[in-house]
């Protein structure tokens, strides 16, 4: 009897989800545009339970993943970073992927990304898909449009230009911890660059934002971080982000072992914060100087909020509010580390091995680090405003990674209560409220229609005016060379319009440094696994590694240290 229960359950479920599924199927194609169907929602929670089981198998047999139908391979979670553009070059720039539960506008199209983007009360984030953020408090993140500018005034005042000197001297005290370190691995290869570029990068973000100092530490040297100390619960925070997410921090505090850990350090990460905050509206108070560069806005937000909340209190709780609260502060914080620690690190990753199986383009580089820097004894004088700018190299650099492995592959948005239009490819297309959209960076920056070559990880794609390639350069024709972006509407990895990262020239002026620091004298490359391994066989289990990619929350190397890199002088 139970079986027939079950199974009637089960043919019913099947059958009420084909009908959903034709349903939004149906909406889909009256927009006028090309549709993938799904018979699951990658986001049903069975299916997530399920799939990687699933995968496992399909995995191990002898089929390259491209010849699965589509209808497999989409039922994968972050089946987009596999595909680069090929659903665009196939389906065109806009299409739907539908599932019983709703249908997804897949855009790829240069100006209606920058429509999307700049126009974002129509096309606004889907904070309900985002609340997992709010570990701490609301944040900017999931703030609804009209109430954002009151977490984008805080947050973006501190990332200006007088924040990249700084920001400088720190990513390259850290570099040269980091070299050290490496050149010191000699021949038996870097444990792993992968842990490697997260601690640097947290190094600075902690450094920088929090007035947090700590030296450069390889990831096999002993710890030393004290437990339950800043660096080691936000370190301990953000290494678990997922699980933190799901299970409130309180609750992990009280079960047995690691997860006790995870969730003492989630406790230990806000009293720090709540510390920190309290020590500098004190040392503000008294005219003292801060100690890290973004809490001074957020000290100010908090007494705009007081005032006005002491002022008028009725208004206050009513109306538009001006100010955060000190819940909203503490989400802001957390929201700063996670989208500022991870990028970074997972950016500087890609870099250092691809640079690591091209020692052309590190040639290439060393070659403007050596003329960029040649009047200084010392790296520690390099000076952020004579040198920065002249390494439009090292910037392509970091262009080029984040063209093929923007950490944000894609952006989700929602349009806002009302249809809107979009014109895509000289069509117009109306959307209804609440329609769900991906504007596919990746495929966008992959798209062989916009990027010649679109495949190839080649920085000198960056510089125009090049200097000949068959005479050393010099200052001269390294002058000449300019930086430039072939088009700024087919290249968004840190997004556009009014919520573009105010991280971004951080991030770039970071990875410049640590660039320019690696490679004026020394070279990296991958390790032999065994003297009589071919360079081809070296630069297959390349290609193989940097293929391996996964979505956690950000798009990183599965596992870097597939490939060992050793560190020489040149
Ligand atoms: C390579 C490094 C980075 C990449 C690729 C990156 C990318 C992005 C992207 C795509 C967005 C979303 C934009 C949108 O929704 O339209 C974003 C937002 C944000 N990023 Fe970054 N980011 C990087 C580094 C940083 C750094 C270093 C910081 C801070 C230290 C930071 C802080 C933020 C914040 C606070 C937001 C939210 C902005 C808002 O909602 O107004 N990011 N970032």
């Amino acid at each position: 009897m139970i079986g027939y229960i079950l199974l009637a359950s089960g043919i019913a479920y099947v059958a009420w989800s084909l009908a959903c599924l034709e349903i939004n199927a149906r909406k889909a194609l009256a927009l006028g545009i090309p549709i993938v169907r799904l018979p699951i929602d990658v986001n049903n929670i069975f299916w997530i339970l399920l799939q990687p089981h699933i995968w496992k198998v399909l995995d191990c047999l002898p089929f390259p993943w491209a010849s699965y139908p589509r209808v497999v391979r989409y039922l994968r979670r972050g089946w987009y970073i596999p595909a680069k553009a090929e659903s665009h070059v196939q389906l065109g720039p806009v299409w739907a992927l539908v599932t019983p539960v709703a249908f997804d506008v897949h855009v790829a199209e240069p100006d209606a990304i920058l429509e999307i983007l700049t126009r974002r009360g129509d096309f606004q984030r889907p904070i309900a898909e985002l609340k997992l953020l709010e570990l701490y408090g609301p944040c900017i993140s999931t703030a609804p449009w009209e109430d954002w500018p009151r977490h984008r005034k805080p947050i973006a005042t501190p990332f200006n230009e007088t924040l990249m000197k700084p920001i400088w001297d720190e990513s390259l005290r850290q570099a040269r911890g980091m070299l050290a370190s490496w050149v010191a691995k000699a021949d038996a290869g870097i444990p792993s660059y992968q842990q490697d570029t997260r601690t640097l990068s947290l190094n600075v973000l902690s450094a920088i934002g929090f007035g947090a100092f700590h030296d450069f530490r390889r990831s096999d040297e002993p710890v030393t971080d004290e437990i339950g100390g800043y660096h080691d619960s936000l370190k301990t925070v953000l290494d678990n982000i997922i699980l933190l997410m799901l299970v409130p921090f309180h609750i992990l505090a009280k079960l047995p072992g690691r997860y006790a850990r995870i969730g003492r350090a989630g406790i230990d990460y806000k009293k720090h914060m709540v510390k920190l905050l309290e020590d500098e509206t004190a040392a503000l108070g008294q005219g003292k100087p801060s100690s890290g560069a973004i809490m001074p806005s957020f000290v100010r937000a908090a007494e705009l909020y007081h005032r006005e909340q002491t002022a008028n209190p009725e208004s206050h709780a009513k109306t538009g509010k001006s100010g955060l609260s000190v819940e909203e502060i503490l989400g802001d914080l957390f929201v700063i580390n996670f989208a500022g620690h991870d990028t970074t690190a997972n950016m500087s990753a890609f870099a250092v091995v691809c640079l690591a199986a091209h020692p052309e383009v590190q040639a290439w580089v060393a070659e403007e680090v050596a003329l960029a820097t040649k009047e200084y004894t010392n790296m520690e004088d390099w000076d952020y405003k004579i040198v920065y700018p002249q390494l439009k190299r090292c910037r392509a650099v970091v262009y080029e990674t984040l063209r093929l492995y923007p950490p944000v592959p894609a952006l989700p948005s929602i349009t806002s209560n009302r249809t809107h239009t979009l014109r895509v490819d000289n069509q117009t297309f109306t959307f209804p409220a609440g329609t769900k959209f991906t504007s596919n960076l990746r495929a966008m920056q992959t798209h062989p229609d916009y990027w010649p070559d679109a495949g190839e990880w080649r920085p000198s794609r960056w510089i125009a005016n090049p200097a000949p390639t068959d005479s050393p350069l010099t200052q001269e024709t390294m002058t000449r060379e300019r930086f430039q972006v072939p088009d700024k509407t087919i290249f968004f990895p840190w997004g556009e319009g009014p919520q573009v990262c105010p991280g971004k020239k951080f991030a770039e002026v970071e990875e410049v440094a640590v660039l320019a620091c690696l490679f004026k004298v020394h070279r990296l490359k991958i390790k032999k696994r065994h003297s009589t391994e071919s360079d081809s066989a070296v630069h297959k289990r390349f290609e193989k590694c940097i293929n391996d990619i996964d979505l956690e929350m950000l798009v990183r190397l599965r596992d870097g240290d597939q490939v060992t890199l050793v560190c020489n002088e040149a």
